[in-house]
């Protein structure tokens, strides 16, 4: 069920185009606020989402070595701007007592903590902090990268600048050589 309320999204946006000065009844604008409650309703559908949710799948196998997922693509929204950051996340854990989850479900923890208005700091930090909550996990890293359109497109103007963010959890913060491992992991 979406949390987004259309009518109320369409209302704002006919205001927004009067506001920049712009005709909303000019034939090209006419469906733009239908189009962009629409778009809000999809980038924003991970409000409705519980990350932890995904890692309810588990399967009770007895590897207690890492596991890592990288390059995962995600698109989120700037919460100072409205305006996308985008990039890829790698997450690793070591598991512990059986707790392995499908290897998809790192992924879609990602997709749902990306489809909010968001940091970058406070994704990285949600995935590790629902990975430890979920499975009680050994370890845990989360790196994310990302190019950000508020720092891009407007203000600073430094398109290619990358924002690299990490969350480091349990023997993986606390053992230097297990983390520059798994570090080297993820740039491989
Ligand atoms: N820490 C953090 N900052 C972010 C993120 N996304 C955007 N920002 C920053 O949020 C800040 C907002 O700064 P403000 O001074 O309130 O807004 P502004 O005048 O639009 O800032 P400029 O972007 O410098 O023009 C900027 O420095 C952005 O680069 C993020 O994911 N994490
Ligand atoms: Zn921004």
């Amino acid at each position: 069920m979406s949390s987004v309320n259309k009518p109320q999204i369409e209302q704002a946006i006919r205001l927004l185009l009067e506001a920049i000065g712009e005709d909303p009844n000019r034939e090209g604008l006419l469906d733009t606020p239908k189009r962009v409650a629409k778009m809000y309703e999809e980038v924003f559908s991970g409000l409705n989402e519980d990350p932890k949710e995904h890692f309810k799948t588990v399967f009770g196998e007895d590897h207690e070595e890492l596991v890592l997922v990288k390059d995962i693509p995600f698109y989120s929204m700037c919460e100072h701007h409205l305006v996308p950051f985008y990039g890829r996340a790698h997450v690793a854990y070591i598991p512990k007592g059986g707790k392995v989850t499908g290897l998809s479900k790192l992924a879609r923890a990602v997709e749902a903590v990306a489809k909010r208005p968001q940091l970058q700091e406070r994704i990285t930090s949600t995935v590790a902090d629902s990975i430890v909550e979920s499975l009680d996990p050994h370890g845990v890293m989360v790196v994310v990268e990302a190019e950000h359109m508020c720092m891009t497109m407007r203000g600073v103007k430094k398109p290619g600048a990358m924002t690299i963010t990490s969350a480091v959890r349990g023997i993986l913060q606390s053992d230097a050589a297990a983390r520059a491992e798994v570090l080297s992991l993820m740039k491989a």
